[in-house]
């Protein structure tokens, strides 16, 4: 939404005195409104939560993996080698920049809201469509590898350790992503490099993601329902309950936990296992009290690699190859809709 060439962020419409209604934009249609308020209790205890421990046998967490990944496509884990300090200090510098900076401080780091995941401050997920029902949520995106996208002059120069914090935090999640990649490649008996080749080069975006408290918590989604376009997704949140993923035709609340990292399997994976893995679908809630933090690690292929279904999965293929760039160009242009864009792929 843009007035006058004026970007509009979410946190703009939450503070100004709109106790009372959303502007119309952002009220879904019914069959999308969220089934739970978002009031930060329903959580569930049932999503696996893996410990990554050293001293643990290989076999078994390949089992308990691969069970997590074909009836979730998402997980917690523990002991898993990032510093937890670390995540107490993104969660600390990421709720700083939107919470203590002015609107002014915080739009000279917009980004170019023609351009998908360009890098910085916005609000609108999706490239054009003016009659889209529009994320009660404001985020800055950065692009954090390979390291020749790494520029952290673009980055919030406050509070000070900011920049720092951010590149700490993306080199050890590159880390957990290589690890996990071993792990779900070698509990499908592939080798556990076979992902991570396919892949080449590791393009990682970290997503600070901000939920303003929203007056309609029940008329509004924070994100809509969608999977991740790459290959994996590492999420942490605040303590205000607010993720929510898709098991069974209901929504389950992702308990925050907070020394945990949250996995969720994107597209990229669905289509190399040849959907033995599925990319899980999620969306973000509204509160109607508080303000909600997440931030999301995404790791991806080069825009010029091309992903099909490992050939000793299953055949015969059930999803046709894509060359990546293609399939990013594609949801941002339809938008996510639930899983819209990997289901456009099946044979
Ligand atoms: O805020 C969240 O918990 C979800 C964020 C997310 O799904 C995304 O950025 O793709
Ligand atoms: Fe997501």
């Amino acid at each position: 939404m843009e007035v006058a060439g004026e970007p509009i962020r979410v946190q703009s419409i939450a503070d100004k005195d709109l106790k009372v209604a959303v502007p119309p934009q952002y009220i879904q249609p019914p069959e999308n409104r969220p089934s739970k308020l978002g009031n930060g209790n329903a959580t569930d205890h049932k999503i696996p939560m893996i410990d990554l421990r050293g001293d643990r046998d290989v076999n078994l967490l390949c089992e308990e993996i691969g069970r997590a990944c074909s009836e979730w496509g998402a997980f917690h884990v523990i002991n898993h080698g990032v510093s937890i300090p670390l995540l107490d200090q993104i969660r600390k510098v990421g709720s700083s920049f939107f919470a203590d900076l002015s609107m002014t401080e915080k739009l000279r780091y917009a980004c170019d809201s023609n351009s998908p995941a360009s890098e910085g401050y916005g609000s609108r997920m999706l490239v054009a469509s003016d009659d889209a029902v529009l994320d009660w949520r404001d985020y800055f995106d950065h692009h954090t590898f390979p390291l020749s996208r790494r520029n952290p002059s673009r980055w919030p120069h406050s509070p000070p350790n900011y920049r720092e914090v951010i590149e700490k935090y993306s080199d050890q999640m590159k880390i957990l992503a290589q690890k996990l990649l071993g792990l779900i490649s070698k509990s499908l008996g592939l080798s556990s490099s076979f992902i991570e080749d396919a892949m080449g080069e590791i393009y990682q975006n970290i997503t600070v993601s901000y939920y303003p408290s929203c007056p309609q918590p029940e008329l509004t989604l924070g994100l809509q329902s969608h999977s991740d376009m790459g290959f994996i997704t590492l999420l942490i949140q605040d303590n205000v309950a607010g993720l929510q993923v898709s098991k069974n035709d209901d929504w389950v609340t992702v308990d925050p936990v907070s020394h945990a990292i949250f996995v969720i399997l994107g597209d990229q994976t669905e289509i190399i296992t040849n959907g033995i893995y599925k990319s899980a679908v999620h969306q973000a809630i509204t509160n109607g009290n508080r303000a909600r933090l997440s931030v999301a690690t995404f790791h991806d292929p080069a825009k010029t690699v091309s992903v099909s279904p490992a050939p000793s999965l299953n055949p015969p293929p059930r999803y046709h190859g894509v060359v990546y760039g293609d399939y990013v160009s594609s949801w941002y242009t339809k938008g996510p809709n639930g899983k819209r864009n990997i289901d456009a792929l099946l044979i």
